[in-house]
């Protein structure tokens, strides 16, 4: 299927998502048809004859340079580092002009970055178009690397070719923008000496021109790359000094040494200056025009420029275009310039961006508002083929540990097996778990969204919406080895019904974890497996309300499997949680009261508090 470029991008984002994304399963389809025939005996083209000893294998071999630029984007950090200790170059130059920390900023590799820093690479260096790595980072909006560069002493008022520092290019509101205003703050830099310091650069050449023009040295002195005075003011832009350049003689179509022309410089750096001479340039070809205009409204306008050239070579007395078109349109957008970024990349980014789009802006809020000033991190992965081992090609052991190993690698725990889902467990803290994400789940129709990586909350999403269509109570059945993470998803269940359901300002959390509190009191204890291990069996259940057409209420059943533990403790493990919890927060009175000063007896007590207490806890008003 073939779509013309303009109308792929003239559509909203998640229909040209759709579109994009059904266009690349065609293209996997017939690659594989493909393949399928070349390998079927005598399909396809001629099988070539196996290559005899005294043929030279022919091997493709890639420089470390480009092997670690691409380890950098996949994010394989492990061969990050083993190309570095392979001598791979940190210095790497990438296509931009950039250092390889340039390509970390835009693929928010921050692990990369780290590395690359403590190897020495400078956090300062800039590309072509003189971009630090902190202006990528702004303009793609990844908060941990602008922070990162920060903590590196990175110099946040560098100047790209357009005079823009990195904060002109963090969208405001966002993260990014606000950690870079409160560290200019702190250096005491205001915005309005910003200012000054940014519209000094063209009123000092202004003056430096005017002092020129008034001793009468020549305006077109070049430098030894060719670059005239007007080759740098169009670049960066600079009206006023453009204007004083042309109308005191500078010559306006000098070439530098590259053969660039002011006009080639102004379009390539998106700066729209009219100036008289315009349509005394020479016609660029179409190639080289498309390469080099910065936007569309450039392009037309010189297009525009063209054709009166032409017509004007034919008939001098046709009038030149009017001056005011040329000037009033509107400037390109300041990212679209230095990163010129593909159709596929920028979508790419979009896809990463926009996933947690709502997140980070709800982030943002609860940033603001909170005193404390943690800030609510939410980093979930962008959706992968490997989501649904299900759906891969190939299943067999190594497969699926291979690719089980590799999310895991990246942190993607979850993954699923068709409508099961598989949870590794990480053993330490991820940031996928607030109730953002939660709300991020949350899905109305009970299809869930396709934009996301696969979660307990979706199960959880699943669950609640199969109960709404059957009219049934639905289980979850969590099984796995001890220590794998069953409490942990359990709790993660109830805490996303309980944002699912709960009433506005009304938040269940804190019930929650003081029902969890006692629960694991009465039915955890150490084991050489897991440090609180549940000795119980819970049944999670979800109960249907035919009235209310909703979830009734989830409720945890409790029951107590080893009260064997209470009176024998197999070795190296603990009884249970409250025997400890009760002897160490017990006052000396409340100890002696409950015949709890002598360890022997304390069992005896365990074993009637845990007989006594039948932990049945329910969640209500879900
Ligand atoms: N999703 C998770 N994210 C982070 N850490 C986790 C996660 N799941 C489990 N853990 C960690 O692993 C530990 C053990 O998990 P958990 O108690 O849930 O295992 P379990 O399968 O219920 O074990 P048992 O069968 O012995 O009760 C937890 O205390 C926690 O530190």
């Amino acid at each position: 299927m073939e779509i013309d470029q303009c109308l792929l991008e003239s559509l909203p984002f998640g229909q040209r998502q759709r579109l994009v994304r059904r266009m690349r399963c065609d293209q996997i389809r017939e690659y594989y048809e493909r393949e399928k025939t070349l390998q079927k005996p005598g399909g396809g083209v001629k099988v070539k004859a196996p290559p005899t000893s005294h043929m030279k294998k022919h091997r493709i071999r890639f420089s470390l340079g480009d092997i670690i630029q691409d380890a950098i984007i996949r994010h394989d950090d492990k061969e990050v580092l083993r190309l570095l200790k392979e001598r791979a170059d940190p210095k790497t130059t990438i296509s931009s002009g950039g250092s390889l920390l340039h390509l970390c900023a835009r693929h928010d590799n921050v692990f990369a970055a780290e590395v690359l820093i403590e190897r020495g690479l400078n956090v300062n260096l800039q590309d072509e178009d003189l971009w630090t790595a902190l202006h990528i980072a702004c303009v793609c909006d990844h908060a941990d690397m602008v922070l990162l560069l920060l903590l590196t002493g990175v110099n946040v008022l560098l100047q790209d070719v357009n005079g823009n520092i990195p904060l002109d290019y963090a969208t405001e509101g966002t993260e990014t923008s606000y950690i870079l205003r409160k560290h200019l703050e702190e250096n005491g830099i205001d915005v309005s000496s910003m200012h000054t310091m940014r519209t000094q650069r063209p009123s000092t050449m202004l003056s430096d021109v005017r002092q020129l023009v008034s001793s009468g040295v020549s305006l077109n002195q070049r430098n030894n790359d060719g670059v005239t005075l007007l080759h740098i003011a169009c670049a960066s832009g600079y009206r006023e000094v453009v204007s004083v350049l042309l109308e005191d003689g500078a010559d306006p179509q000098p070439s530098d040494n590259g053969y660039w022309t002011p006009l080639h410089l102004a379009a390539k750096y998106g700066q729209v200056l009219s100036y008289h001479c315009t349509f005394t340039y020479p016609v660029v070809s179409d190639p080289q025009r498309e390469s080099i205009a910065a936007s569309d409204p450039i392009m037309a306008m010189l297009l525009r420029a063209e054709e009166c050239w032409v017509e004007r070579l034919k008939d001098p007395s046709v009038p030149p275009p009017p001056s005011d078109e040329l000037i009033l349109l509107p400037p390109p957008l300041p990212c679209s310039t230095p990163l010129s970024m593909s159709l596929s990349k920028r979508d790419s980014l979009l896809e990463k961006c926009a996933m947690f789009m709502c997140t980070c802006t709800k982030t943002m809020c609860g940033y603001y508002g909170n005193l404390c000033g943690v800030v609510l991190q939410v980093k979930l992965m962008p959706p992968a083929p490997n989501d649904d081992l299900a759906s891969l090609s190939e299943l067999t052991n190594s497969s699926l540990l291979y690719e089980m190993q590799k999310r895991f690698g990246n942190d993607q725990i979850y993954t699923y097996i068709g409508h099961i889902l598989l949870l590794v467990n990480p053993n330490k803290e991820l940031p996928i778990y607030s109730s953002l994400v939660s709300q991020l789940y949350l899905s109305s129709s009970g299809r869930l969204c396709s934009s996301l990586p696969p979660h307990i909350f979706s199960s959880a999403e699943r669950a609640y919406h199969m109960m709404l269509q059957e009219r049934r109570p639905q289980c979850f059945i969590l099984s796995g080895e001890s220590g794998s993470g069953k409490t942990e998803a359990c709790k993660h269940i109830v805490r996303h019904l309980a944002v699912r359901s709960s009433p506005k300002g009304f938040s269940l959390e804190p019930r929650m974890n003081q029902v969890n509190c006692i629960l694991e009191a009465f039915g955890h204890a150490k084991t050489t497996m897991n440090d609180n291990s549940s000795r119980v069996i819970k049944l999670l259940s979800l109960q249907y309300c035919d009235k209310r057409k909703t979830l009734l209420r989830a409720r945890i059943y409790t029951y107590m499997l080893e009260k064997s533990r209470v009176a024998y403790l197999p070795r190296q493990q603990h009884n249970f949680n409250i025997f400890y919890l009760m002897a160490e927060g017990l006052s000396p009175e409340e100890k002696s009261a409950l015949h709890l000063n002598n360890f022997v007896k304390c069992v005896c007590v365990c074993v009637r508090v845990c007989v006594r207490v039948r932990v049945r806890v329910c969640v209500c008003g879900v």
